[in-house]
């Protein structure tokens, strides 16, 4: 989805000069100050913030021209410099580009440093000219395939109840004090990362719920931040698109659990991705085990039974420490994701007696997740119960389904799709757990991006067909379809739906901007979900017969 560029930055910074910023990070100069031509600017000019987008540069910045996949930043250098920019830091090529003085003419006084590889120390020098921010804040970075928004929301939600003002970064929002953004990334890019940082030191922020992305880690994006606490969740395939094989993916995520990036972990070890992170970690690490089975680990969690919409369950160190909470979220996975957020924050150094208070005071680990098991309608005798979650990939599937499937009493649907231009290999895996979970399945469209939807749809009904086919050789009927576009999918599904039954909504969580070959199409699953169980409501009723669209096909149907 595309959000607009923006950022939380601090309204006052101390300039930094930036002669000293090159003699810190060691940086070449090009141009005039290079070739002894004239005064040199470095002596007389300071820069008092960061920016790698031209379209952020306010003035004062240092503009920092990275060469991209689509761009090299340096093509944007004469419009960061109109816009203020007293400095630029780049690469060789990107100095070269520079090199004819249009984009930045000598006379300008804008000294040109150079870097060999400008994206790695982007965050140490942001991190510098800001005044080392994150060193003012205790911060926990979480990083996994699965849970890092509901575990950063959660641990949020239990520092906030011990008395902490917190910041938040994250898939869904940056927020500092008052001042709160909506995402474009998970995890910022390292000049924005800083400037957010410094933003809470002024609002006066004392704790940082991250998340901490792979991509983050792979392209230096936390670099210059060390966390007081890191947390991992799990690993599962996903974004082999950018990383090649899990492989690189587990070594991208383990480098969060260095000297470099952290002061100390919890790896969750419940699978074995978890005791390989707590094996290589290079940090001292916790562990916690929230199922039976396996190694020893530091800390357990055990009588786990239902809570309200969610679990309550004991977490109890190898020393005897123990506490009992609840988590409002449903499912295994969400008290995976309650008990790291509390063992983090006892890593962090919290009593294990100031936290059970809290967490009593506040009704437990109840924080409200935007599209994370959202329960848009909580089911009664007229319509059926419907959840909006963000679960994108095959595992996530899997377990949203098993989460819902014990309170169930009548089908479990499911509404979901793949995006275009990502990793083809999940389409069928998605389309096959999904007949694996639920009873009735409508296969429609994410994010298509650039590719046909009918080819995206095409790969998962594949894997969801041939699923099915095992399920009816095996007694269980499943019906497929296939439900273009995703709006009268959820309508369909809705209204098909009976009172029992629980319709879930998959994919898109909190989402609301839904990239159709480049264009911005308005869709929020939650708003859809909502007026469909309003219009189910005003008459239609359960079983009533299908709107027809243009697009709403029904070859894909097939009942086992
Ligand atoms: C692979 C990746 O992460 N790429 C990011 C990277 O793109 P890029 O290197 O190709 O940059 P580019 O577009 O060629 O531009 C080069 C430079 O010129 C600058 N520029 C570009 C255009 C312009 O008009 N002005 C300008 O100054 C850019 O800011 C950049 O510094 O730098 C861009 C600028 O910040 C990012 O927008 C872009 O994220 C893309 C959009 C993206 O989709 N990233 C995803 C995969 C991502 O990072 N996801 C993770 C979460 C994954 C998960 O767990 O779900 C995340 O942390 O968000
Ligand atoms: N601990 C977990 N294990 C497995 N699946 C989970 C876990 N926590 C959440 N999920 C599932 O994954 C989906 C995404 O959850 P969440 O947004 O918290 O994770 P994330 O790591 O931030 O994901 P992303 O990086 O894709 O934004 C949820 O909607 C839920 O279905």
């Amino acid at each position: 989805m595309t959000t607009p560029l923006d950022r939380i930055r601090p309204a006052g910074a101390t300039p930094r000069k930036v002669r000293d910023l090159a003699l810190t990070f060691g940086l070449e100069t090009a141009g005039p100050a290079a070739q002894g031509e004239g005064s040199s600017p470095l002596e007389t000019v300071t820069v008092s913030s960061v920016a790698s987008d031209n379209r952020l540069v306010t003035d004062g910045d240092l503009f920092v021209a990275l060469p991209g996949a689509h761009a090299h930043g340096a093509r944007f250098a004469a419009d960061a410099v109109a816009r203020g920019a007293r400095a630029v830091l780049t690469d060789a090529e990107g100095a070269a580009l520079l090199a004819d003085g249009s984009a930045v003419p000598p006379g300008a006084g804008v000294p040109v440093l150079v870097a060999p590889d400008p994206r790695a120390v982007l965050g140490p020098v942001a991190a510098w000219v800001y005044g080392s921010p994150a060193e003012h804040l205790m911060t926990f970075g979480v990083t996994g395939t699965n849970g890092k928004t509901t575990t950063t929301y959660q641990l949020d939600h239990l520092l906030r109840a011990l008395g902490w003002r917190s910041g938040l970064i994250g898939t869904v929002e940056m927020r500092s004090g008052d001042r709160v953004l909506p995402s474009r990334l998970t995890t910022p890019e390292a000049a924005d990362l800083q400037a957010l940082l410094a933003a809470m030191r002024e609002d006066e922020v004392r704790t940082l719920a991250m998340e901490v992305s792979s991509h983050a880690l792979a392209l230096h994006r936390v670099d210059g931040v060390q966390f007081g606490v890191a947390g991992f969740t799990n690993l599962s395939q996903d974004h082999l698109d950018f990383h090649g094989d899990l492989q690189a993916y587990f070594e991208t995520k383990a480098l969060l659990f260095t000297p470099e990036h952290s002061r100390r972990g919890v790896v969750v070890v419940d699978d074995a991705w978890g005791e390989r992170m707590a094996a290589s970690a290079q940090v001292p690490v916790a562990t916690v085990r929230t199922v039976p089975g396996g190694a020893e680990a530091d800390w357990v969690v055990t009588q786990v039974a239902p809570h309200g919409t969610g679990s309550a369950f004991t977490l109890t160190h190898r020393d005897g420490r123990t506490l009992r909470t609840s988590t409002s979220l449903p499912g295994a996975f969400n008290v995976a994701n309650a008990a790291l957020a509390v063992v983090m924050v006892l890593e962090g150094g919290a009593h294990v007696q100031d936290v059970a208070e809290a967490l009593d005071a506040v009704g437990g680990l109840a924080a409200v997740v935007p599209g994370r098991m959202e329960v848009v309608g909580a089911g009664d005798a007229r319509s059926p119960r419907v959840v909006v979650d963000f679960a994108h990939n095959t595992e996530a599937l899997e377990l949203a389904l098993a989460a819902l499937r014990p309170t169930t009493d009548g089908r479990l649907v499911v509404v979901f799709g793949a995006t275009g231009d990502r990793d083809k290999g999940k389409r069928p895996a998605m389309g096959a757990a999904a007949v694996a979970g639920a009873d009735v399945v409508l296969v429609t469209d994410d994010d298509p991006h650039g590719e046909d939807p009918a080819v995206v749809r095409a790969a998962v009904l594949a894997g969801a067909q041939a699923a099915r086919a095992a399920a009816a050789e095996s007694g269980r009927t499943v019906e497929v379809v296939e439900v273009a576009p995703r709006s009268e999918a959820i309508r369909r599904a809705v209204r098909e739906a009976s009172p029992g039954d629980t319709v879930l909504v998959a994919g898109r969580g909190h989402e609301t901007i839904q990239d159709v070959a480049g264009v911005d199409v308005e869709l929020d699953d939650r708003v859809e979900a909502r007026r469909a169980l309003a219009d189910a409501d005003a008459g239609a009723g359960p079983g009533a017969p299908a709107a027809t669209t243009e697009n709403t096909t029904t070859e894909g149907t097939t009942t086992a």
